[in-house]
């Protein structure tokens, strides 16, 4: 059926120079084969560690110019394979043998051929507050060294193709900002991926909780691409017929093991010459589902009458030796031998890991973020509303702070809970924006979209006059209406000084936590279980005199004590504080308070870029996580013979 949709296809594979064109320009088709594959992995349950194995000694092909459908049950090792294939692989309990070979060549690891490659991935990765338009120029001005007529001409044959048109300006969107419908967020992001105009397309689930127009129009859309040469590979869940009926291939996978892969048109009589007979005016998936799921097989019985309870043992094993079966047939048919890719034109390694310079990256990354920020009114405007009602409450319980001690008390209250409120304010705020970006990030820097160094560096300076901005409007509103420090205009700059850095810390804080913790949930209970022992040790609700030794390391990093003990000394500074009447003392010194206020002030500057620069190594680690290593298959049988 798909033959009548492309015609050509296979004059285009014919074609003299053995190239084709697309509007984006032209590209050397790939073929991508691998022989002996097993992939294993070790699961540890208590000290008994034993293997799994996720890909069984599988050998297969993806053809140039053909749409590659990969179907399976879940957990079959669909995404297990794609992931390999693309060499997006990372865990360290993984185990691989096998062989990889590109238009015919060997080849040890296929990222180092990334700049033919796009893996579109399952969920949509789009910054919110951008339109496809916007993203996919930031995108082709990161990736692409062509002249910016050029890049425009690509970005806009793209939005044609993609038939994005009507929406290419309109925001992407998310659970707060309206904006794209599911099925033009899904082609906005393969549009992303393709700018660099790929030979061979890795496409995990992208039709999935699409409506069934919306999923048809990105299954032609593929078809297309593949029509014009490009080798495209998808898993795909439970396709409609019509969607089926675009395959050019089919790859059946259930439990690690190929059970079919050939002409998708051709799948329907392989299985009705084994007995498998897929009934008329039925989905040949939901078939082929069916036939590779153990519950399809209680399905199958009762469809055809068996009433009794099904024993669990044997459906197990009636199950096996059907799979035994498929195994068997798919090794002894014409199939196996017509896995072979043609010996094409040798593909070119990358070039050079980034494509424009450190500064141009910069400019790039800095002006997204400025811009992802302030376009988040919601986020903005709820920042400004916190450090206001802050305030208010502030101003309400200290309207009077009282002259003697109970004036002490209050002033030493209100300067701590300043604190308090910049600590959670900054923490809350890092975790948040780099929470919703990290997704982005990882998906951008697989692309070797840019380093992690303009990323870190652009991002942190965009971010400033906004961490600048929550923390002072909440010290400028309380700090005249209070009348602390007797309303002194250097204190006051001081304390706003003293407060920027302590929120910096925090920042500094915040940020590692959503780096090292990629969940938000988890990340936010780590962050009150860490604070909350800092809180205590701030200064405020302990004396630093009667600290217990074994708390010491939490009083010298507590987020609270420098910034807390700068405004004591800021506020009583050159005051001898008259505690009761006719009585004066040094407040300063009833905190104990050993260090000066420009100490603090260091300290704090200290740890706000140490942490910060921690936080840079994990981005670094995160961003390159490690690849399982290659191994002969004879230490895999003897590790699978071991467990
Ligand atoms: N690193 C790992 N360690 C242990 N088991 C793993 C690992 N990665 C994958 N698996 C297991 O391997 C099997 C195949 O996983 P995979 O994600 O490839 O399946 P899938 O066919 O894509 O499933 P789905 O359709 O549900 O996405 C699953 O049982 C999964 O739990």
């Amino acid at each position: 059926m798909s033959d009548k949709l492309y015609a050509n296809r296979d004059e285009k594979l014919l074609s003299t120079d053995n190239r084709a064109e697309f509007s984006l320009g032209k590209f050397t088709p790939i073929e991508l084969e691998w022989d002996k594959l097993i992939i294993n992995a070790t699961i540890q349950v208590g000290q008994i560690s034993t293997q799994k194995c996720l890909l069984n000694n599988i050998k297969g092909v993806l053809k140039s110019a053909h749409f590659t459908a990969i179907l399976g049950p879940s957990g079959s090792g669909k995404t297990t394979l794609l992931n390999f294939l693309s060499g997006r692989l990372t865990s360290d309990n993984l185990q691989i043998s096998g062989e990889l070979m590109l238009n015919g060549k060997r080849i040890e690891d296929i990222v180092k051929f990334n700049d033919q490659l796009a893996y579109v991935m399952k969920d949509d990765i789009l910054l919110a507050t951008f339109s496809p338009r916007e993203a996919l120029y930031f995108s082709a001005n990161m990736r692409l060294t062509i002249s910016a007529e050029e890049k425009q001409q690509r970005v806009e044959a793209l939005i044609r193709e993609l038939g994005i048109k009507k929406c290419a300006d309109i925001r992407v969107g998310n659970t707060q900002i309206r904006g794209l419908s599911g099925g033009e967020r899904k082609r906005a992001s393969i549009g992303v991926e393709l700018l660099t105009n790929p030979s061979l397309i890795f496409l995990d689930e992208p039709i999935t909780s699409l409506d069934s127009s919306t999923a048809l129009k990105v299954i032609d859309l593929l078809n297309r691409l593949a029509k014009n040469g490009r080798t495209i590979v998808s898993t795909i869940h439970q396709p409609l017929s019509e969607i089926f009926n675009n395959f050019d291939r089919l790859m059946l996978l259930v439990r690690g093991n190929i059970i079919y892969q050939g002409d998708a048109e051709q799948a329907i009589n392989y299985f009705a010459n084994m007995g498998f007979q897929c009934p008329k005016f039925s989905n040949p998936s939901d078939y082929f589902m069916k036939l590779m799921n153990e519950e399809g097989l209680i399905v199958e019985k009762i469809q055809e009458g068996q009433s009794e309870v099904f024993d669990e043992t044997k459906i197990k094993e009636e199950f096996e030796e059907r799979l035994q079966q498929f195994i068997n047939n798919y090794y002894s048919s014409n199939m196996i031998r017509e896995l072979q890719t043609n010996e094409n034109s040798v593909i070119k390694e990358n070039d050079s890991e980034f494509h424009i310079g450190f500064i141009q990256q910069f400019v790039l990354i800095y002006k997204r973020s400025f811009f992802n920020e302030i376009r988040n009114p919601n986020y903005v405007k709820l920042k400004i509303f916190q450090s206001i009602i802050n305030a208010i409450i502030l101003m309400l319980v200290y309207s009077d702070l009282g002259k003697y001690n109970e004036g002490l008390q209050n002033r030493f209250g209100v300067l701590f809970l300043i604190c308090t409120f910049n600590v959670f304010g900054g923490i809350q705020g890092a975790l948040y924006t780099f929470s919703i970006e990290r997704s982005l990030f990882l998906r951008e820097r697989i692309n070797k979209t840019y380093s992690v160094h303009s990323f870190f560096w652009a991002r942190s300076l965009a971010e400033l006059p906004f961490q600048i901005l929550y923390p002072s409007l909440q010290v400028i509103i309380v700090y005249y209406v209070i009348g602390l420090s007797d309303i002194h205009i250097g204190k006051f700059f001081m304390l706003i000084l003293i407060q920027l850095l302590t929120y910096q810390y925090a920042v500094s804080f915040g940020l590692l936590l959503s780096i090292i913790i990629p969940n938000i949930q988890l990340a936010t209970s780590v962050m009150s279980v860490l604070v909350m022992p800092f809180m205590m040790l701030g200064g405020f609700f302990v004396n630093q005199d009667n600290i217990p030794y074994i708390f010491y390391p939490f009083t010298y990093l507590s987020i609270f004590r420098y910034g807390f003990q700068a405004s004591v000394i800021n506020e009583f500074d050159d005051v001898k504080y008259e505690c009761l009447p006719g009585q004066e003392c040094n407040p300063v010194e009833i905190l104990s308070i050993t260090l000066s206020k420009r100490e603090c002030c260091y300290i704090l500057i200290g740890l706000a870029v140490g942490i910060r620069m921690i936080a840079y190594q994990a981005l670094h680690v995160i961003s390159s996580p490690e690849k399982p290593k290659f191994r002969s298959p004879e230490s895999m049988q003897i590790m699978n013979n071991q467990s």
